[in-house]
């Protein structure tokens, strides 16, 4: 039945970084409500969306009060009346009221904020939560990709690599996940703390942001966390890095520049950087591996390391039309969604059905500065996207994202699996596949994974990772089989997080618990 958009009211809200965003309410004549704000990127795509500002003196010119007014006026008027259930038609009116590509005139941010509480307003009319609304087949919880190290426009570029993330691989349920996470960034604190690196600040997403030697030294000290954490280096736990390559190319010279490494680098040296670093670590995805436009980089990229996860980022900016591009010139084999870099849900699901049928992954992401709506996670739930981007374990506007999981869960009480996910075909591939050497394509087993020397002693060897061996679950006590492992978690902490799930202070324990080993 038919229900019409009555009315819509905006505010300006504060985001993670203390920056002004914009949110509001829609109401339609029935009487269904929907609310939410939009998140604000840092190291942003220059084909993005475009937020309005509104300049001046007000929050240093980052002040929404003209989106905010425009949600009000122009857009209202463009909508009012269309049926709230009838997604594409309020989203394709807020495009023609804007009438720009990149939605600048009256803001990428107004117009999302709409289209997002649209959908919010139309679940809420038929008494389902977000995410059961928006996807009508059945739903997997997301395999999340998690921060724990940050450098780049995170962490005043501490490094310059943006993002060392972790992917619990070897997770089954996503209670498990979350859990084996948290391990590595408690573990990855003590191992920072080891160092004299700063272990006690947080960076914009909620992980660490240390000065190190090198962009290279992340790697391995998230090497030696996974080991105090008691977890199996590709089984248990593996890499995720996003790169944000745009943020430190030249385009002027062409080139790559690392300036805490003070090194320059042409595309063909920094995809061989990468390279090495997937021979030696546990590296399933890399995210924004080359810059926006660098698409002959990317395609060197692409047959270098195709065994990987590639994601395009800035590269594709959740656009319908670089996406089509990437896969007419088999350019990475993933897309971050993002629906702020595009303006409306519409779109953002387009590019996630683009990508499901040339077999393109997909990873929904959250933003830099966010705020403790979680409605892309109902997305990520509700379009089946297989993998989740949140940032850390900590912060709320991050551990809100877990929330629709947990609530999925505890609503169904059905076993989910993380996933499944391209990343688990990745990893279960990657570890069938015979050895082959690092020269030509990045292989898949990764026989050679050097060791940093504080490990070598107590590491299971490398003959053994890529073994094919059942999987062992992670540890039930905090020291393991092989080798003495410490655990990161005091025995009596990691006993309760077993026995209930999740049994931390944060967002996700407002949800009912989730039982354990289901
Ligand atoms: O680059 C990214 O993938 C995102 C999230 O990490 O950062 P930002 O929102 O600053 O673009
Ligand atoms: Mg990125």
């Amino acid at each position: 039945m038919s229900d019409p958009i009555e009315t819509i009211t905006a505010f300006e809200a504060l985001d993670s970084r203390g920056r002004p965003t914009v949110g509001c309410t829609v109401v339609t004549r029935g009487g269904a409500r929907g609310r939410a704000i939009v998140p604000s990127g840092a190291s942003t795509g220059s084909h993005e969306a475009r937020e309005l500002r509104d300049g001046g003196e007000r929050y240093g010119g980052y002040g929404v009060r003209r989106a905010v007014a425009n949600v009000e006026g122009e857009l209202l008027r463009a909508v009012r009346g269309i049926d709230v259930t009838d997604q594409e038609a309020v989203d394709r009116a807020l495009r023609k009221a804007d009438g720009t590509q990149d939605g600048g005139r009256l803001g990428a941010n107004a117009i999302l904020a709409i289209s997002v509480a649209t959908a919010q307003a139309a679940a809420a009319g038929r008494g389902l939560p977000l995410y059961a609304a928006v996807g009508d087949g059945p739903r997997t919880l997301p395999m999340p990709m998690i921060n724990i190290i940050s450098g780049g426009a995170h962490a005043a570029r501490a490094l310059d690599v943006q993002d060392f993330l972790v992917v619990p691989v070897g997770a089954t349920t996503f209670a498990e996940a979350i859990e084996t996470v948290a391990r590595v960034r408690a573990a990855t604190g003590e191992v920072l703390r080891d160092r004299g690196a700063t272990w006690a600040l947080v960076a914009d997403e909620g992980g660490y942001g240390p000065q190190l030697s090198s962009n290279r030294e992340a790697l391995e000290v998230l090497s030696v966390a996974f080991e105090r954490a008691g977890l199996i280096p590709g089984d248990d736990i593996a890499i995720a890095i996003d790169v944000a390559a745009t943020q430190f190319h030249s385009p002027s010279e062409g080139t790559y520049v690392w300036e805490t490494e003070n090194r320059r680098m042409q595309a063909d040296e920094l995809v061989e950087e990468l390279a090495a670093w997937s021979a030696d670590f546990p590296i399933v995805s890399i995210e924004d591996a080359l810059a926006e436009d660098d698409w002959d980089g990317w395609r060197t990229a692409t047959d270098r390391l195709g065994g990987i996860q590639l994601l395009g980022d800035d590269l594709f900016v959740t656009s319908p039309d670089r996406l089509r591009r990437g896969i007419d010139d088999a350019v990475a084999n993933a897309v971050l969604v993002k629906p702020n870099q595009i303006g409306t849900l519409s779109e953002a699901r387009e590019v996630v059905e683009i990508a499901h049928v040339a077999g393109y992954a997909t990873v929904l992401s959250a933003r830099s500065g966010e705020t403790e709506d979680h409605w892309l996670a109902d997305l990520a739930i509700g379009w089946n996207t297989g993998q989740l981007k949140i940032g850390s374990t900590m912060r709320s506007e991050r551990t809100a994202k877990m929330e629709p999981s947990a609530r999925d869960r505890a609503r169904t009480r059905r076993r989910h699996r993380a996933g499944p996910s391209k990343i688990r075909e990745r990893v279960l591939t990657w570890r069938q596949s015979s050895s082959r050497t690092s020269r030509g394509r990045v292989p898949r087993s990764r026989p050679n994974w050097r060791t940093p020397p504080a490990m070598r002693s107590s590491w299971r060897s490398p003959t053994n990772i890529c073994s094919l061996s059942p999987r062992r679950r992670m540890p039930s006590s905090p020291v393991s089989v092989a080798s003495p492992r410490r655990s990161s978690m005091p025995p009596s902490a990691a006993s309760r997080s077993r026995a209930t799930g999740w049994a931390s202070t944060t967002s996700m324990s407002t949800a009912r618990p989730i039982s354990a080993s289901s």
